[in-house]
């Protein structure tokens, strides 16, 4: 059974879902600087959450093509140990935020099909860990947060990446468990899959997806 898997619950805006999560054994609270999202955090809430968490879980920020600019305004007021990259940033690009920032950098990828995986090695020659995602959908508001799942037959026996890698998309308590199964996953990432409602997360939710994550 996959107990070591760890799991990352995303855009958490309220200091109990953080608590739920840390307790619930997460090892990664992630938050969303994107203002059309419906997890969108100003800074400042963010430092708070963040300075609040329980020792041991891993502040990660998300941004979509954020300028140097917007991430020194991030990174220098919430305490973080990852920056998650979830836009088209180039592979030059993702190295020029690791030596900037001198923080882990977590490039997410979409995938939709056979031909997405390519950009998988590609990233690996730069990024930490890489977060494989679902594609989203055309004109799609959000490029992640969208609760839909790929094929994940596309990872099955695909396990040994060159960086560790998380699965992401559509993932719920009742699919996790399979969703870990066909892929190998170590790591894994949800943020719908947790919610009542677009943005609003439930501790019951957060603790019944980690429970069936981690067997
Ligand atoms: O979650 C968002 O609102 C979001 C907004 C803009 C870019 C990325 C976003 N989320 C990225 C994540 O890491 C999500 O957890 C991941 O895409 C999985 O989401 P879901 O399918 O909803 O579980």
């Amino acid at each position: 059974m996959p107990q070591d898997v760890n799991v990352k619950i995303c855009g958490l805006t309220a200091p109990e879902h953080v608590q739920a999560a840390a307790r619930a054994g997460a090892r990664y609270a992630g938050f969303v600087f994107f203002p059309k999202s419906p997890r969108h955090l100003e800074v400042a809430r963010a430092a708070e959450l963040a300075a609040d968490a329980p020792v041991g879980l891993a502040k990660v920020a998300l941004t979509v093509n954020a300028t140097d600019a917007e991430l020194d305004r991030i990174v220098g007021a919430v305490p973080l140990d990852m920056l998650q990259l979830h836009g088209k940033e180039s592979p030059d690009r993702v190295a020029a935020v690791k030596d900037r920032f001198g923080l882990p950098v977590m490039k997410a990828v979409g995938v939709a099909d056979e031909e997405d995986l390519a950009q998988i090695d590609l990233y690996s020659e730069v990024a930490d860990q890489l977060l494989i995602d679902a594609k989203p959908p055309k004109n799609a508001v959000l490029p992640g947060g969208n609760g839909l799942a790929f094929d994940w037959r596309l990872l099955a026996g695909r396990k040994y990446w060159r960086r560790p890698w998380m699965l992401a998309g559509g993932l719920t308590p009742q699919n996790v468990a399979e969703a870990i199964r066909m892929t190998g996953a170590q790591q894994v990432d949800v943020s719908s899959g947790v919610e009542t409602a677009p943005g609003v997360k439930d501790a019951e939710l957060i603790r019944s997806f980690i429970g069936a994550a981690q067997g």
